[in-house]
């Protein structure tokens, strides 16, 4: 193709005839083909050819009404565009079509129409120059002073955006490394001309003409950007980003001008920088620069979408409508961004979804576990080989609008390495100050986030960055109780699997007792992941059956085959056997904890020894447990008199070492909250009398015996109900909580409220705990 005149576009070239507007030498357009002879010329030429050579076409406007298009050719408007091929996508719906990205090359004339079909293939005559202009290969006469008004207009327009924006920067540089015969065209495709000026411009052949035709154009946009200035001279940041706006993507057009004409058609297609352009070049244009969806938010609507979508929540569920309500009222986006905490198969993903399904808004999932390098978030420079743009850009062109919902899924496993903060990168990514031009080193031109809606989950906030925490508002989606998740397997989880597994209702009901057993003895969470499992463990098995023949109509038998095959190890009998078999001896005390995975029973054991009077602990502690620990200790030293438990000498530990273990579970638990528990427990130990096997407990202490609020506290009364325990005793302060508490539930337990030791330590043992003395009340005041 390539001579030493010069670069020869081919002699032949297939048509392709659009209605789409007009493609200008030097800039890049999206054309869709729908037509029998279009779709014929995609099929055989841009499929299946290989080469280079194969991916230039002649593209020729159409100017017929597209109504009164007949199988007859139109009569072919004499000059078009020999145009290069960078992308073809296909797609079936609403019927089948492909949309091809084309970057125009030069003009061609048609010198004689060789066939019509399948396609029209026609002799052309090139018509512009298409090699590397030489740099001081100025003209003169009137075509030179012609080019430098141009020039100058050219220069005056982009003087009157922001040069600070680095696009704008770009485009300044670019006006002067470009030969200046190239501007008239790469402009007007550029500015806003309708496609009968843009058709002006195309049959303009003599270059002088075409420079007279565009001129007056480039002038009208100027007066049109200074009348702009003028009528909103009060916010004067405002005509700049709407010149902006309007040159953001043509930009990238002239960007991809630059690029594909003086790298793509210089490079042989073997070479790795081929496909690194092209890639590029297809990601610059694929980007949804500023295509975005219109919300339709109403707020009724939005409420029954997400009681339809999601059973129980209803906290969650009404702050979320809050937050829709306030975005509909005040259309600015600056709204703090929501971060779901809660246990695993809460529904936190789930209800992101429904946020983007009310608002209208594509969604899209971003998975930030585990990621650890900073270029995860904001790209790879594009020197690196294999280089690519970070996640937030490829969801925009997943998503392929500017304003989708993005969910950022569990912010609280960023990691960290030599590679830098994924959090910092984040941070930008969500601080609306900044977002409006966040900039992936990848594009290196910066794109607006500023309309797309953040949503954040994570399991816990302890591990979430503090500057990222700072500006989220944190949820707490707490785990459901048995009656719940009973409610949501038969709403939700249960018609889905069916779907799932192409089944229907009739070939398979899971009556309500086995749903209620396969919770109790083959799942222990605080979601419903594990239940939806064995659910489809159970459809798996049924669909077997149904595919062999048999009729199955009740789900006895699979369920108990499939969820005991499937099933965990911890039945529910299994534990209540443990938690009344580890509570004959004293010294062991049941706590309530709280971790990422819901709430949890805990019991804390202790046994002493001849010594020192040393402290032992063992068993997955924080050091604030450590903490609790000493504190309880110090506390029934002092007050070792009041409750009987010295034996001879004043201190009760004298002589005595003591080991504290909290057995169990791999997740570290929050340790405040175990300070009744451990008090219990050593009380327990001390007096050799056993502590209630039916209760269970939590709260902090302090060194004067006061109980102190805790967190968690759904969670963890809902792991003693799981547990089959009769008494929770909770601190004074947290009564307020048990409001999140379903009704059933708290009328299933026996509550102690406490707000001093004096308290736990009676509600905790059969009979109250003996003191000598009445013991002196301590008050609050916390
Ligand atoms: N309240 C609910 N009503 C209906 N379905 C629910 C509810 N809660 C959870 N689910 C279902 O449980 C499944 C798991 O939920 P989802 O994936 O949203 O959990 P998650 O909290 O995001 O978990 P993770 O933190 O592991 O990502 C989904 O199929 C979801 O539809």
């Amino acid at each position: 193709m390539s001579s030493n005149s010069g670069i020869q576009i081919p002699s032949r070239l297939p048509l392709l005839c659009t209605h789409d507007g007009v493609l200008l030498p030097g800039s890049t357009m999206r054309i869709s083909v729908d037509t029998a002879r279009n779709m014929q010329l995609v099929k055989s030429r841009l499929l299946k050819g290989t080469s280079l050579k194969s991916t230039i076409i002649g593209v020729i406007p159409n100017t017929r009404d597209p109504e009164h298009d007949s199988d007859e050719l139109p009569s072919l408007h004499s000059i078009g565009t020999a145009g290069l091929a960078v992308q073809v996508v296909g797609s079936n719906w609403p019927k089948p079509h492909y949309t091809l990205l084309i970057t125009g090359l030069c003009r061609f004339r048609v010198t004689q129409l060789l066939r019509e079909r399948p396609f029209p293939v026609a002799e052309v005559e090139q018509l512009d120059k298409l090699e590397q202009y030489t740099e001081g290969d100025q003209a003169d006469g009137e075509l030179g002073e012609l080019s430098l008004r141009f020039h100058q207009a050219a220069l005056q327009l982009v003087g009157m955006l922001d040069m600070s924006v680095p696009v704008v920067a770009k485009l300044r540089r670019l006006l002067d490394s470009l030969p200046r015969e190239t501007l008239p065209d790469v402009l007007a495709s550029m500015i806003r001309t309708s496609n009968k000026e843009k058709l002006q411009v195309l049959d303009a052949v003599d270059l002088e003409e075409r420079f007279k035709k565009a001129l007056p154009l480039l002038t009208r946009q100027i007066e049109g950007l200074k009348l702009l200035q003028k009528t909103r001279k009060r916010r004067p940041d405002d005509d700049k980003r709407v010149g902006q706006h309007v040159f953001l993507c043509l930009t990238n057009t002239l960007h991809h001008t630059s690029c594909s004409i003086t790298q793509l058609k210089k490079m042989p297609q073997s070479m790795p920088e081929y496909a690194l352009t092209r890639n590029y070049l297809e990601m610059m244009v694929e980007l949804p620069w500023s295509k975005s969806t219109t919300d339709c938010l109403d707020i009724p609507a939005a409420r029954v979408l997400l009681d339809n979508d999601h059973y129980a929540m209803e906290k969650l569920k009404r702050r979320v409508l809050e937050y829709l309500a306030v975005r509909q009222l005040k259309s600015t986006l600056k709204g703090p961004i929501l971060c779901f905490v809660g246990p695993p198969g809460v529904g936190k993903t789930s209800v992101g979804r429904s946020i983007a399904r009310t608002l209208g808004r594509e969604f899209h999932r971003i998975a930030l576990g585990g990621v650890c390098d900073q270029s995860d978030i904001r790209g790879h420079r594009r020197t690196y080989v294999g280089s690519m743009p970070g996640r937030i850009i490829n969801g925009l062109k997943t998503a392929g609008v500017n304003n989708p919902v993005f969910l950022l899924d569990e912010v609280d496993k960023l990691g960290k390495s030599l590679q830098g903060d994924p959090a910092a990168a984040l941070l930008e990514v969500l601080d609306p100050e900044q977002n409006h031009s966040f900039t992936d080193h990848y594009l290196n031109v910066p794109f607006d986030l500023s309309q797309v809606l953040f949503i954040a989950t994570a399991n816990t906030t302890a591990t979430i960055p503090p500057a990222l925490l700072d500006r989220m508002e944190v949820l707490q989606v707490p785990g459901y109780t048995q009656e719940e998740k009973v409610e949501i397997a038969h709403r939700h989880l249960i018609p889905h699997q069916l779907e799932q597994h192409g089944l229907t209702p009739q070939q398979l009901q899971i009556p309500q007792d086995t749903i209620k057993d396969i919770i109790s003895k083959y799942t222990r969470e605080a979601g419903v992941r594990s239940l939806e499992r064995k659910i489809g463990a159970i459809c798996r098995a049924v669909a077997v059956k149904v595919a062999e023949g048999h009729k199955v109509s009740r789900a006895e038998s699979p369920t108990e085959q499939h969820a005991g095959k499937t099933g965990t190890s911890s039945s529910h009998t299994s534990l209540l056997f443990t938690v009344s078999e580890r509570l004959t001896l004293p010294g062991v005390a049941i706590g309530l904890a709280w971790t990422p995975m819901g709430g949890e029973i805990m019991f804390v054991e202790a046994s002493r020894m001849e010594g020192e009077g040393q402290l032992t602990l063992t068993g997955q502690l924080g050091d604030v447990m450590k903490e609790s620990a000493h504190l309880a200790i110090s506390w029934l030293r002092s007050n070792a008199k009041t409750y009987l438990l010295t034996t001879g000498s004043a201190d009760p530990l004298e002589g005595t070492d003591i080991h504290l273990h909290f057995p169990a579970g791999a997740v570290t638990k929050d340790g405040p909250s175990a300070g009744v528990t451990i008090v219990t427990c050593l009380a327990s130990l001390l007096s050799g009398r056993l502590v209630r096997s039916d209760v269970a407990m939590t709260g902090e202490i302090t060194l004067r015996g006061l109980v102190l609020p805790v967190g968690g506290i759904k969670d963890k009364v809902l792991a003693a109900h799981r547990a089959n325990l009769k008494r929770v005793i909770v601190p004074k302060r947290n009564e307020k909580d048990l409001e999140e508490i379903p009704a059933h539930v708290r009328a299933d337990l026996d509550f102690v409220f406490a707000s001093t030791l004096d308290e736990v330590l009676k509600a905790a043992f059969d009979g109250g705990f003996p003191t000598a003395v009445s013991h002196p009340q301590v008050v609050s005041k916390l």
